[in-house]
């Protein structure tokens, strides 16, 4: 696997005429996993956005004041909260649509797509998978990519409990092999070692 880490600092969002978070930072050395928790419409989703660098990093809330960043150690791969596939296309056809953006390891995503128990479905049109089949793609897609930072959007939302455990245990195996992981989610994680960030109630 490549080198992996973040480093992200002073990071600010608005939505709308609305500042959610100000001065929010985090760092994670290869191997670590977070878990960023927070009540609903507070942020989450938003900082994963700005950590994938799709939305802006804000300047801070003072006149003049300067931006803060996010700097990656090897590639990101996010998995969203919405699976991104074409729902008019058969799993493995819209799954090839990212293998060329991703650069895919067809082996890793087909190893992965097994595991996940989704290999049986590629020829069956996205608009028909289950809410937690398109969960599991979507996994098999973010593995495929082999990036060493992962992002994870409410992994376990659709998912049965065998297969949260093992999202679980992919996870593990990701960060012992040197990845990186954040996850946001409002589940319960049992993973040794996952450091905790809150994000809190904003207010001017
Ligand atoms: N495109 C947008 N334009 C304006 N406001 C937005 C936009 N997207 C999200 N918001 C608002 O930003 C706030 C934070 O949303 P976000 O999805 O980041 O929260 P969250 O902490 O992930 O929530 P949840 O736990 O419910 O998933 C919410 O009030 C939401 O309505």
């Amino acid at each position: 696997m490549q080198a992996s880490g973040v480093k992200a600092w002073d990071l600010c969002c608005r939505r709308g005429d609305r500042w959610l978070f100000a001065g929010v930072g985090l760092e994670l050395a290869p191997g670590e996993v977070l878990h960023l928790v927070g009540a609903n419409g507070i942020g989450k989703s938003s900082l994963m956005r700005i950590l994938a660098g799709l939305l802006p990093v804000s300047a801070g809330l003072e006149e003049g004041a300067k931006p803060g960043g996010v700097a990656w150690t090897g590639g990101v791969g996010l998995l969203d909260e919405r699976p991104a596939l074409d729902p008019a296309q058969p799993l493995g056809r819209a799954l090839d649509f990212w293998a060329a953006i991703d650069g895919t390891d067809p082996d890793l995503r087909a190893h992965a797509a097994q595991r996940l128990g989704i290999a049986g479905l590629m020829d069956v049109p996205v608009r028909y998978l289950s809410t937690g089949q398109k969960k599991r793609a979507a996994m098999a897609r973010l593995i495929g990519q082999a990036a060493p930072n992962w992002l994870l959007d409410e992994p376990f939302n659709g998912l049965d409990q065998q297969a949260c455990g093992l999202v679980e245990e992919m996870v593990m195996e990701h960060v012992m092999a040197g990845g990186t992981c954040i996850i946001a989610s409002h589940q319960h994680f049992h993973l040794p070692g996952l450091i905790r960030l809150e994000l809190e109630e904003f207010a001017l």
